[in-house]
């Protein structure tokens, strides 16, 4: 998949920021509550107005219509929305390997949504998301709402499919622990400025 380039983008806070998604590698962001990671997510998925560039290989944000280019550079909310009445009429495709890999029964397609636990619903919204094929994936504390069996079951699905399908990928996390075990690189927001850090002291 081509990379993704970040080029002076300031949305709220956060002052210009560069910084380059490359293939199969996972760019952990991680700051304090407010600091404005969900934004930076949110801007990138071109859900929020922001300047600066955004570009997808060598084509820029602006020559996408938004629809296109949110499908290719997906974000995966903590908190998932759900409009259908069963699981899997979200679904583009059918997910049966990717609902097994994390701890579904085979009928999980078939449960109704407003069944769903908060956990539940933040697993199967990344089975969703992954459905739709993305060339990116912009993941905002995708275990926010899980244990620690399902953390580790995400953790091993998400890092095979990043690295099988080459994806650039974004990773809030507010886990240190988790942010050693998944991250290729660590951003961190320090005074409303991306700083890298260091992943293994
Ligand atoms: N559309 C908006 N317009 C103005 N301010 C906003 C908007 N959306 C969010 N904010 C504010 O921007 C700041 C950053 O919000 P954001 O959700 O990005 O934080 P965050 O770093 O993801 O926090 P948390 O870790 O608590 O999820 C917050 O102060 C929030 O209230």
């Amino acid at each position: 998949m081509p990379a993704l380039k970040i080029k002076d983008l300031s949305i709220g806070t956060l002052r210009k920021t560069n910084f380059t998604l490359q293939s199969g590698r996972i760019t952990c962001i991680s700051g304090p509550s407010g600091s404005g990671k969900s934004r930076l997510l949110r801007a990138i998925a071109d859900l929020e107005s922001h300047t600066g560039d955004i570009f997808l290989g060598n084509k820029p944000q602006g020559t996408y219509p938004a629809h296109k280019w949110r499908r290719q550079v997906m974000m995966i909310p903590a908190q998932s929305a759900w409009w259908e009445d069963t699981v899997g009429e979200h679904f583009l495709t059918p997910m049966p390997a990717a609902l097994k890999a994390l701890g579904f029964p085979e009928d999980a397609a078939r449960w109704q949504v407003n069944r769903l636990s908060s956990g539940e619903k933040q697993r199967l919204a990344l089975i969703r998301a992954v459905s739709y094929k993305p060339q990116v994936l912009l993941l905002d504390e995708p275990t926010a709402n899980l244990d620690a069996d399902s953390t580790q079951m995400v953790e091993l699905w998400l890092t095979g499919l990043i690295k099988k399908y080459q994806l650039p990928t974004i990773w809030v996390a507010h886990s240190y622990m988790q942010i050693q075990r998944v991250a290729h690189l660590h951003l961190a927001i320090v005074d409303s400025q991306l700083e890298e850090q260091e992943i293994h002291l």
